[in-house]
């Protein structure tokens, strides 16, 4: 059996991979201003683990809101790929059969995760328990990004795990290995570390736990709960046991405050913009963003909080209003750490100086998310020094020119948002990766009043 799956080759799919990210450009106009409402699509991180859970659950599992993005639609595609049969998505909803703990397959070739961290690093800790043997692949991107912060601790929870020389992947699991419990002082503040322990410890012998040196999301404990699976918190430790039993349930995914986050920039920054962001979820382990806007002075009202499927939502008002720079709060840095790339736009719009620091892990998302974004900030004539853990960026004058997102999906929408203070075209390339998390962003951005354009362009 391991044979079987260690020898299916991957390259196959990085092909695949590279003949459909052809160059698209983004090419958006100046100027303009954002109005009127708009539900951006659902949140990734909770789309992510409906399915994980949903799939590990006893009975059927329906889930609305769903995100339709390529990062999700991979983890979908990897429990499909172990048995599960999943309908859908069609209009955001999806429903799971479940096939309980124990009744994950042996897939029969590799899984392929596209550009998606937390597919690989979440199901690193969950196939780390199961009985069969398994390999994590990705593209060129999620190839570079380190692994080792997974793979160690779960080798000291006795998993075995193959990566490269230099701990990336591929990921080769070996099926079978005896886990046991361990408490782990996590190193850095990652949500996917502690939510890949926490699978994996739903299959070890003994307690679990996890000490988080600054909060991080918490959808994995909230859902886990949700599914009748019992987690302990206590203090900025989160512990689970072996042994429960997952239930199936409904998941109303809220839409993405990572998404919404585009827009809660845009309509700060544009003059006359006034945006309301319908039913985005406002978990406080995510709410960095609302935080460092307010910091800068926007206007943003909360209206309707209510609560969704075990998690917060609100509508969120935005209008425009003068910002200025500041020294952003580091504890701040783990609950807004995806939406830095459109934070530094917000800077560069914002009077004055804004400092970021002890927020390193942004270079190893799907790009170095501080050079790519000081790179392009500077071709559009604006002081952004990056350091080894952050930016300083002296608020100024936008212009124009063509920026490159490096392939990520942030970065691309970032400096979509920064063109309604620029004085010229902006075109950045190399923006297929927007449909990882946010495939109809260009037409929801429209509606909404950016004139931007999506074309397909030479690569060069
Ligand atoms: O757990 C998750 O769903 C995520 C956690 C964060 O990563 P880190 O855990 O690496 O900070 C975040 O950047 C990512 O987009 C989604
Ligand atoms: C970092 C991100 O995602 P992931 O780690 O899942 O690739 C992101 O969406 O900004």
């Amino acid at each position: 059996m391991r044979g079987n799956v260690f020898s299916t080759n991957w390259k196959n799919n990085q092909s695949l991979n590279a003949m459909s990210n052809s160059n698209v450009i983004f090419r958006v106009q100046p100027g303009g201003s954002l109005r009127g409402e708009a539900r951006v699509p659902g949140d990734k991180s909770v789309s992510h683990r409906s399915i994980m859970l949903g799939s590990l659950a006893e009975g059927t599992t329906r889930v609305s809101g769903f995100l339709q993005a390529e990062d999700c639609l991979a983890t979908m595609n990897a429990f499909r790929a172990m048995g599960v049969e999943i309908e859908g998505p069609v209009e955001g909803c999806v429903t799971i059969h479940g096939v309980g703990m124990h009744g994950l397959k042996a897939p029969t070739q590799e899984l392929y995760l596209g550009n998606s961290g937390t597919s690989m690093r979440l199901l690193s800790g969950l196939l780390s328990g199961q009985a069969f043997d398994s390999v994590l692949t990705g593209d060129p991107s999620l190839s570079r990004r380190p692994m080792k912060r997974v793979t160690n601790p779960l080798r000291e929870m006795g998993a075995e795990i193959e990566t490269t020389a230099a701990g990336t992947s591929p990921l080769k699991i070996k099926g079978g290995a005896k886990l046991k419990g361990i408490h782990y002082d996590m190193p850095v503040a990652s949500a996917q570390v502690k939510s890949c322990l926490l699978l994996a410890g739903l299959y070890a012998e003994g307690e679990t736990s996890v000490r988080e040196p600054a909060p991080t999301r918490d959808h994995t404990e909230r859902m886990l709960t949700g599914f009748g699976y019992p987690v302990e918190r206590e203090g900025d430790v989160i512990k689970v046991r072996p042994g429960g039993k997952l239930t199936a349930c409904d998941v109303d995914v809220p839409s993405d405050i990572s998404s919404a986050a585009f827009f809660m920039v845009g309509a700060s920054i544009a003059e006359g913009a006034d945006v309301t962001l319908k039913h985005v979820g406002i978990n406080p382990t995510r709410t960095g963003v609302i935080d460092i806007l307010k910091l800068m002075g926007a206007d943003i009202e909360i209206i309707d909080p209510r609560e969704a499927g075990g998690e917060p939502v609100a509508d969120i008002r935005i209008k425009s209003s003068p910002l200025h720079g500041i020294d952003i709060p580091e504890a701040l840095v783990p609950l807004a750490i995806d939406e830095f790339p459109v934070l530094f736009v917000a800077a560069a719009c914002a009077e004055g100086q804004t400092r970021l620091t002890g927020a390193e892990e942004l270079r190893v998302k799907e790009s170095d998310r501080i050079q790519v974004m000081a790179d392009g900030l500077q071709i559009l004539g604006i002081d952004a020094q990056p350091t080894p853990d952050g930016m300083i960026v002296q608020g100024g004058k936008l212009g124009s020119g063509k920026v490159d997102s490096h392939g990520d999906h942030r970065i691309a929408m970032a400096f979509s948002i920064a063109a309604l203070r620029a004085s010229g075209t902006i075109e950045i390339s190399d923006c297929a990766n927007v449909n990882t998390s946010f495939p109809i962003f260009v037409e929801l951005a429209r509606g909404l009043g950016l004139d931007i354009v999506s074309i397909e362009g030479e690569i060069v």
